[in-house]
């Protein structure tokens, strides 16, 4: 299975100049959405996983199904003001934007091994920012779990220490 068949180009959205990796084909394919969790799942298989945290919302498409076949908790990051508890919060910078991120503080226990899961690495704004919140919360990042990694945009570099994977690259 060539997961690559499965994501469409959209130029210049959501801003001129972004060169969007659309998700979506992958979605509607029952078949491509399974391949790419089981995907997932075998690659973190040696990482020691505690706890699997996403990014709202794309990357809870895939954090979720794969905490679900880890059988592991799923602790959802989400934008500012949206999770009721005490949180700990982080402001970043993506490709096409800036935001603040919030995670509950009592989700991650003291030394927690924790997947953190999103669909696309672009600038690694985004996933800087969990790893802060992971770490902030007395977690440890035991990997970054991906669908797809634009290589052109330098994310890895930004992420420079953590265990990364992912299933496609552009
Ligand atoms: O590496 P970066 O430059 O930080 O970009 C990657 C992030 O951008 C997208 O999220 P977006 O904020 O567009 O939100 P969405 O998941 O709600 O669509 C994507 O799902 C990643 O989380
Ligand atoms: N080029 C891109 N395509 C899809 N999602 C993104 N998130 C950040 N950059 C992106």
């Amino acid at each position: 299975m060539n997961l690559k068949d499965y994501i469409r180009d959209i130029p210049d959205f959501p801003q001129p100049g972004i060169l969007f990796r659309d998700i979506t084909p992958l979605l509607k394919s029952p078949e491509a959405f399974n391949y790419a969790i089981e995907q997932m799942s075998q690659k973190c298989q040696n990482l020691q996983v505690d706890a699997i945290v996403a990014v709202e919302s794309r990357g809870f498409i895939f954090g979720a199904p794969l905490a679900c076949q880890m059988g592991k908790p799923f602790i959802p990051v989400r934008k500012e003001g949206k999770l009721p508890g005490e949180t700990v919060s982080v402001a970043y910078t993506l490709e096409y934007g800036s935001n603040v991120m919030e995670m509950h503080l009592a989700d991650v226990n003291e030394g927690d091994r924790v997947l953190i899961v999103d669909d696309v690495l672009a600038t690694g704004g985004t996933l800087l920012a969990t790893t802060e919140l992971v770490e902030k919360a007395g977690g440890q990042v035991a990997g970054i779990g991906l669908l797809i990694e634009l290589e052109g945009l330098g994310g890895r570099n930004v992420l420079g220490h953590y265990d990364i994977f992912s299933l496609i690259q552009y």
